[in-house]
C-alpha cells in the first residue's frame, strides 16, 4: 500500500499492465485497456501516451525481443511477466520514440515496478538493463535494421509470415510487415452534409492542422502532424468529419449509383462509419436501415449518427441480420454486408491482431460470413446489388466466401467495381473485386459487388 500511494499508476504502468493482462488473455487491447486506465484514473495526455506505448510495443514486438534478449543473459520466458513487459515499453521509448528523454524513459518505467510493488531487486535490474541498453546504442540495432543474418524484423507471428510470403513472394510480405510496424496515418472522410473538403481543410489549417487531400477518396483528408485527441479537432461536435480510412471510404461508393428512392441496408453496421458515409452519399427519398447486435457498438453507433446526420431518414434495429430477416417484410436495392473478419488488413491500425488471431479463426470467419450474404441474399429486390466487404486480406474471407456465395446462389452474379472507384483507385482492382493490400497510404480491404439477377 505504501508503495502504490507514493508512486502513482501512471501512462508507463498502465500500458505495462495492459500488456501483462493480453499476453494472458489474448483478449482485444481496447477494453483491456479501457478498464486499466479506468482503474488507474489515467486521462488526456497521460491516457494517449499508454495507448500509444502499448501499440508501439505491438507493432515492434520482435524487435523490443531482440533487445531483451540480447542485454538480459536468459530466455525471455525465465523474466518475470511485469518485467519483460516493463523492459519492452522502457526500450521502446529509448530506441523507437524521439520525443521523450531518455532519463524520463528510464525513470517512469522503473517507477512503474514501484507502483506494483514488485521486489527492489526487480526495480535495480530493469533499471541496469535499460542504462545499459541507452549506453550500448551504437552497437544495438535499430528498429528498421536488418539482422546480422541479413533477414529482416518482421514483428508478425510465422503462421501469418509464412503465408503472404507463400501468396505474395517474399519481397511483399516484407513490405506489408514494414507498413504494419509503422504508425499508421489518420485520414478523415469530410462530412459534406455539414462541410466540404476545402473548406474544412481551411478551417484545421487555422488551428495550424496540416490536411492533404487523400489520393483514392473524393471525400478524404489526411493529418499529418496531428497528436492530440479526436474529439478535440475543431467541427467533431458539429459532426464536420469521420476518421475513416480511404479503403472504408472506397467501399462504399460500390454501393453506387446513387439514384434518388433508393432504400439501403447496412447489414453489420458496427459504430456507422459507412452508415454515416451512405447518408451522405445518398439522393433525396433514399432510405436506410441500420442493423447491429452488440449494445456497446449501438450506443456508439447511434452517438456517431447523432452528431453526423441528425435529420436523415434512418432506422437502427438492435438486432442481428437473421433476427432482422425474420421479422422484416422489406427488400432493399443495396445491401452492405461489411463482415465481422480476421482483420489482417488493418493490422497496422490495430497491432494486437497479429498477435492474438490464430489460423484456424480463418475458416471460423468464413462460415460467419456465408451465413450473413445467405440472409442478405433473402433481403434485396430483383436487381439490387448486395456489396461484400472485409478488413481482411485472406483468402478464406474474401475469394473463396465470393466463390462459395455465387456457387449456392445462382440468382446472383459477380459485377465490376470498377465503374465505381476514382480513377486513382482503379490500380487496386484485383480483376472484378475492389483488393488494396496496405500501403500506408490505404488499409488491406476486401470488397465484390452481388447483383441479384433473377
Ligand atoms: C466490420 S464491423 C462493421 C463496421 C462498420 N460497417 C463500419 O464501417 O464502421 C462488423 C460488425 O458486424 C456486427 N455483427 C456481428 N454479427 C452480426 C450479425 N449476425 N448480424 C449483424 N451484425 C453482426 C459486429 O457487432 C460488428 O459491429
Amino acid at each position: 500500500m505504501e508503495a502504490t500511494r507514493k508512486y502513482p499508476k501512471t501512462s508507463r504502468f498502465a500500458a505495462i499492465e495492459t500488456l501483462l493482462r493480453l499476453n494472458r488473455t489474448r483478449y482485444p487491447v481496447k477494453p483491456l485497456f479501457d478498464s486499466v486506465t479506468d482503474e488507474c484514473r489515467l486521462i488526456g495526455a497521460e491516457r494517449s501516451l499508454a495507448m500509444n506505448l502499448i501499440y508501439g510495443v505491438l507493432r515492434r514486438r520482435d524487435y523490443l525481443d531482440l533487445l531483451i534478449g540480447k542485454l538480459c543473459n536468459r530466455p525471455l520466458d525465465q523474466l518475470e511477466p511485469f518485467v519483460y513487459q516493463a523492459l519492452s515499453v522502457g526500450l521502446y521509448q529509448l530506441f523507437c520514440l524521439d520525443r521523450i528523454p531518455e532519463s524520463a524513459a528510464v525513470n517512469e518505467t522503473v517507477n512503474a515496478l514501484k507502483a506494483a510493488s514488485l521486489k527492489k531487486h526487480l526495480h535495480g535490474f530493469v533499471n541496469g538493463v535499460l542504462r545499459a541498453a541507452t549506453r550500448q546504442r551504437d552497437t544495438l540495432p535499430g528498429p528498421d535494421d536488418t539482422l546480422s543474418s541479413g533477414a529482416p524484423i518482421l514483428n508478425h507471428p510465422a503462421w501469418l509470415t509464412d503465408r503472404w510470403r507463400d501468396r505474395y513472394g517474399q519481397d511483399e510480405m516484407e513490405r506489408i510487415c514494414r507498413v504494419n510496424s509503422r504508425e499508421p496515418r489518420l485520414t478523415l472522410r469530410v462530412n459534406t452534409l455539414k462541410i466540404d473538403r476545402n473548406h474544412f481543410a481551411n478551417r484545421l489549417q487555422e488551428d495550424g492542422i496540416t490536411a492533404i487531400p487523400g489520393h483514392y477518396a473524393p471525400d478524404s483528408l489526411v493529418l499529418t502532424n496531428y497528436q492530440g485527441s479526436i474529439s478535440a479537432l475543431p467541427g467533431y461536435d458539429e459532426g464536420c468529419f469521420q476518421v475513416q480510412d480511404e479503403a472504408a471510404q472506397l467501399a462504399t461508393l460500390l454501393l453506387g449509383p446513387f439514384t434518388s428512392q433508393m432504400a439501403y441496408l447496412d447489414g453489420c453496421a458496427g459504430l456507422g462509419g459507412k452508415t454515416s458515409h451512405i447518408l451522405q452519399l445518398m439522393a433525396p427519398n433514399s432510405r436506410v436501415v441500420a442493423v447491429e447486435p452488440e449494445p456497446q457498438r449501438l450506443r456508439l453507433l447511434q452517438e456517431n449518427l447523432d452528431r453526423l446526420a441528425p435529420e436523415r431518414q434512418l432506422t437502427i434495429c438492435p438486432t442481428n441480420l437473421q433476427e432482422y430477416l425474420r421479422t422484416s417484410r422489406l427488400q432493399f436495392d443495396r445491401v452492405l454486408i461489411d463482415a465481422p473478419c480476421s482483420g489482417t488488413g488493418v493490422i497496422g491500425r490495430h497491432p494486437d491482431i497479429r498477435w492474438n488471431r490464430q489460423p484456424d479463426d480463418l475458416i471460423g470467419y468464413q462460415l460467419e460470413q456465408l451465413d450473413l450474404l445467405d440472409n442478405a441474399a433473402e433481403l434485396v429486390a430483383p436487381e439490387g446489388v448486395i456489396v461484400y466487404a472485409t478488413c481482411s486480406i485472406e483468402i478464406e474471407e474474401n475469394q473463396q466466401v465470393m466463390e462459395r456465395f455465387l456457387a449456392a446462389h445462382p440468382g446472383f452474379s459477380l459485377t465490376s467495381c470498377r465503374g465505381y472507384l476514382p480513377e486513382t483507385a482503379v490500380g487496386f482492382l484485383e480483376g472484378d473485386v475492389f483488393a488494396p493490400r496496405p500501403t500506408g497510404e490505404i488499409d488491406g480491404f476486401f470488397a465484390a459487388r452481388f447483383m441479384r439477377t433473377s
